[in-house]
């Protein structure tokens, strides 16, 4: 029996909620989020850094280990058929994820990942239906760590089943985002630009220019939909 090390909510459960996809080409999709925890990078910006950043939260009351029987159940709880795996990094936990998957994929379910594009899909590869990967740009700090590895960009972009959604603060990021495609192998027509921002505010003013540049150069728009309807909460 697999275990999944999966962050913790407040009520002392997995944070295993249903709400609308909120980011990327799938936006307003009824999904079932599962946030599982560990990360192997440390962005600045993170909104999730109680999944792994053990200096400023408390491992112990963050996380939780459960097995795949129990994230099954909490998922079939739940209305939506589209499952979103997200972190965190959950590829650090591809093996341990993939008796889940295949469970709940005969039982007629859909799959989509986050992932920060450095950690390849390995046995989830022909499981998932869609990678949104999100490689992170020289603002998200990460000093001394590989935030880009281009022969895993390369392989998500030849398995047909990834976007690839960038965070962008400002316009000057739009030149690397052009060189981190490149790297990767990724056309303009799979890339789908958002703006970094953790209230409705930030991601309006963002928007409005990120969103003419997308018009200009080809690339999507994505706004973070669960940040304008609920703000920066949990398990939503
Ligand atoms: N509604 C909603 N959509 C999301 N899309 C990606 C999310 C994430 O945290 O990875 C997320 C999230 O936390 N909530
Ligand atoms: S890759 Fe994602 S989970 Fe990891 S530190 Fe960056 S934003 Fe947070
Ligand atoms: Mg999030």
């Amino acid at each position: 029996m697999e275990r999944l090390i999966v962050a913790r909510m407040a009520d002392g459960g997995p944070e295993i909620f249903a709400s609308v996809q909120g980011e990327g080409v799938s936006m307003g999709v009824p999904s079932t989020f599962v946030r599982l925890a560990i990360c192997n990078l440390r962005c600045r910006w993170c909104d999730t850094a109680y999944t792994w950043d053990w200096q400023r939260f408390d491992r112990a009351a963050s996380t939780m280990e459960i097995t795949e029987e129990e994230a099954a159940a909490s998922v079939r709880a739940l209305p939506p058929r589209n499952v979103v795996i997200t972190g965190g990094e959950p590829l650090l936990q591809r093996r341990q994820l993939v008796p889940l998957v295949e469970a709940l994929r005969a039982e007629g379910y859909r799959f989509e990942v986050e992932t920060n594009g450095t950690v390849g899909p390995g046995p989830l590869a022909e499981l998932i239906d869609q990678f949104n990967v999100s490689p992170k740009l020289a603002h998200s700090g990460n000093e001394g760590l590989r935030r880009i590895a281009p022969a895993v960009l390369r392989e998500f972009a030849a398995s047909g089943r990834a976007w690839f959604k960038f965070v962008v603060a400002e316009p000057g990021d739009l030149e690397e985002v052009r060189a981190v495609c490149a790297a990767g192998g990724i056309p303009p027509e799979r890339v789908v630009l958002m703006p970094e921002g953790t209230s409705a505010a930030v991601l309006t003013a963002r928007g409005r220019w990120l969103a003419e540049a997308c018009a200009r150069e080809g690339y999507r728009f994505s706004t973070r939909l669960h940040i304008l309807l609920w703000g920066d909460r949990r398990g939503v």
